[in-house]
């Protein structure tokens, strides 16, 4: 089910079309307005790209995918909407009569504004209610680049602000809060400075789009994706830290290491020479092409941030644990096999075959007898007691297929239980359909003597009303199974 709250994206390019994605593959119902007939089909194609890749990242189940509506009005767009966020052009006119039309349908409905450069000031000037209108700044891709610059204005009310903030955290986003309004914002000042700089090496004949990609991207480029400038240079500076990068390298502020105070004249021969250069470079790789391998390279270089849980992985992590968190509490009936876990088979799972991987299994067996463990009182707390159920033996019955994107449920029976052995049988299903079997026995352990020993008494509590139960229960037939196969 999808979480019945709706976004609307006014304006469905680029970035209108990532941030459809990202609300869709979070649980929001989307509607989009954009009098482009082409933007269904554009949209549809980000979507897609979405969905290859945003659920890479994620180690719990993404929620039901929400419900995508294209509208023929604003008005259709905004009704109803919690949420709007409005990715036309960047011509402040045309962002002004758009929000005419938006605050005559919505006036209190919270809109951000996806605009690159333009100050929340000037994008509220002349409208019904300027406290709503503030600048939510992503940057691309936007189903999978945490990063929403938020800047508001004092017009703005502060807990339209705050609101905002806690929706984008919400679907994955890192907001970072602009303090003071300024042109540009942050991010896009030292794009801008970059870019500026880039476009008088090529302009000077110094290096082409080619090697300046390059530049980026066998060096700094590395570094700054994980470190950002500060941090980087502070290294740099060596034991003493930023301290003595300072003493080293501050007289360059005064040395000609830069064009910028100064920019190259737009015209036709300056796009003639950056578009021409850069369809040599990357010319044979279609854009869709290069979108996808851009978004690989950006799984895998996020995933490694995840597991050392740093930056833009660390804002990952903090997303599955709020997910988690509102994820509803198993309350299995404990005269059936008990539901303790919910699963979805994401693109990390799949092997060379197109289908869920072994080991997978085996995860997903853990991962509902960790849940089977904690129900009866035996989680982590009870592990930092000294005391923990190890597991001496697990056999694997794979009884059909699991493929990308699958819901999968884990569920235990108890086979028996004692004080000190535990022998579980676990189904893996999609819906009603038996994926695997996976029949474990674990023993109870004292951690510290390396030895087995009876469960304390509040487990056994919980746990043996429950075997006692799941004696009524039919024992399955693949229970007790030795390996091999029927000869036929
Ligand atoms: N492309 C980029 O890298 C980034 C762009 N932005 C900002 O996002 C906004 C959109 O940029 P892009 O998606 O790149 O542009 P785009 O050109 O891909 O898309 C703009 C869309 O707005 C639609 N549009 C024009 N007038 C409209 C109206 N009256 N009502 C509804 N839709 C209308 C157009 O048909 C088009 O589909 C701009 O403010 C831009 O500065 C922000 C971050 C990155
Ligand atoms: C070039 N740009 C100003 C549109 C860039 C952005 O606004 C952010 C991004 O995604 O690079």
């Amino acid at each position: 089910m999808s979480n019945n709250r709706k976004a609307a994206i006014i304006g469905g390019g680029v970035i209108g079309g990532g941030w459809a994605a990202r609300f869709l593959l979070s649980g929001w119902n989307v509607s989009v307005f954009d009098p482009d007939p082409e933007a269904p089909r554009k949209v549809a194609e980000v979507l897609a790209n979405a969905r290859a890749a945003l659920p890479a990242l994620a180690d719990v189940p993404m929620p039901e995918e929400g419900t995508l509506t294209f509208e023929d009005s604003i008005h259709d767009a905004v009704e109803g909407a919690d949420y709007i966020q409005e990715s036309i052009s960047e011509r402040l006119d045309l962002k002004h009569r758009v929000y005419a039309q938006i605050q005559q349908s919505a006036p209190h409905v919270p809109m951000g504004s996806s605009t690159s450069g333009f100050k929340p000031s000037q994008l509220q000037e002349n409208a019904a209610n300027p406290a709503t209108i503030f600048v939510a700044h992503p940057f691309n891709p936007v189903y999978l680049l945490p990063l929403a610059e938020i800047v508001p204005s004092d017009k703005n009310d502060s807990g339209v602000i705050e609101n905002a903030k806690e929706i984008l955290r919400e679907i994955g986003m890192f907001p970072l809060h602009v303090r003071k309004e300024i042109d540009a914002h942050i991010a896009d000042r030292f794009l801008e400075a970059v870019w500026r700089e880039a476009l008088w090496l090529v302009k000077d004949g110094v290096a082409t789009t080619e090697e300046i990609d390059e530049a980026i991207r066998m060096g700094f480029g590395l570094r700054w994706g994980q470190m950002g400038l500060f941090e980087t240079y502070r290294i740099a500076g060596g034991e003493a830290g930023m301290k003595h990068f300072l003493d080293q390298f501050g007289p360059c502020l005064s040395w000609p290491w830069t064009r910028l105070m100064d920019v190259p004249e737009y015209n036709d021969e300056l796009v003639e020479l950056i578009a021409g250069q850069s369809d040599a470079q990357s010319g044979m790789h279609s854009i869709r092409d290069l979108e996808r391998i851009r978004d690989r390279n950006l799984i895998g270089f996020m995933r490694v941030l995840k597991d050392s849980n740093w930056g833009a992985g660390k804002v990952l992590l903090e997303h599955d644990a709020r997910r988690r968190a509102t994820a509803p509490d198993p309350t299995p009936e404990t005269a059936a096999p008990m539901v303790m876990a919910h699963m979805q088979v994401l693109p990390g799972w799949i092997d060379y075959n197109g289908h869920m991987t072994e080991s997978r299994y085996l995860f997903a067996s853990s991962e509902t007898c960790d849940a089977f463990l904690r129900h009866i009182g035996a989680g982590l707390d009870y592990v930092a007691g000294g005391h923990s159920y190890y597991t001496a033996e697990s056999h694997i019955l794979h009884a059909g297929e699991a493929k990308l994107g699958d819901r999968l449920t884990g569920s235990v029976q108890v086979l028996s239980a004692d004080e000190k052995r535990l022998h579980l049988f676990i189904r893996i299903q999609r819906g009603d359909t038996l994926v695997a079997s996976i029949e474990q026995m674990l023993l109870h352990v004292d951690m510290k003597a390396g030895k087995t020993c009876a469960a304390k008494p509040a487990v056994l509590d919980r746990l043996m009303p429950i075997a006692e139960a799941h004696k009524a229960l039919e024992r399955p037939a693949a229970a007790g199974r030795f390996v091999g196969a029927p000869r036929g």
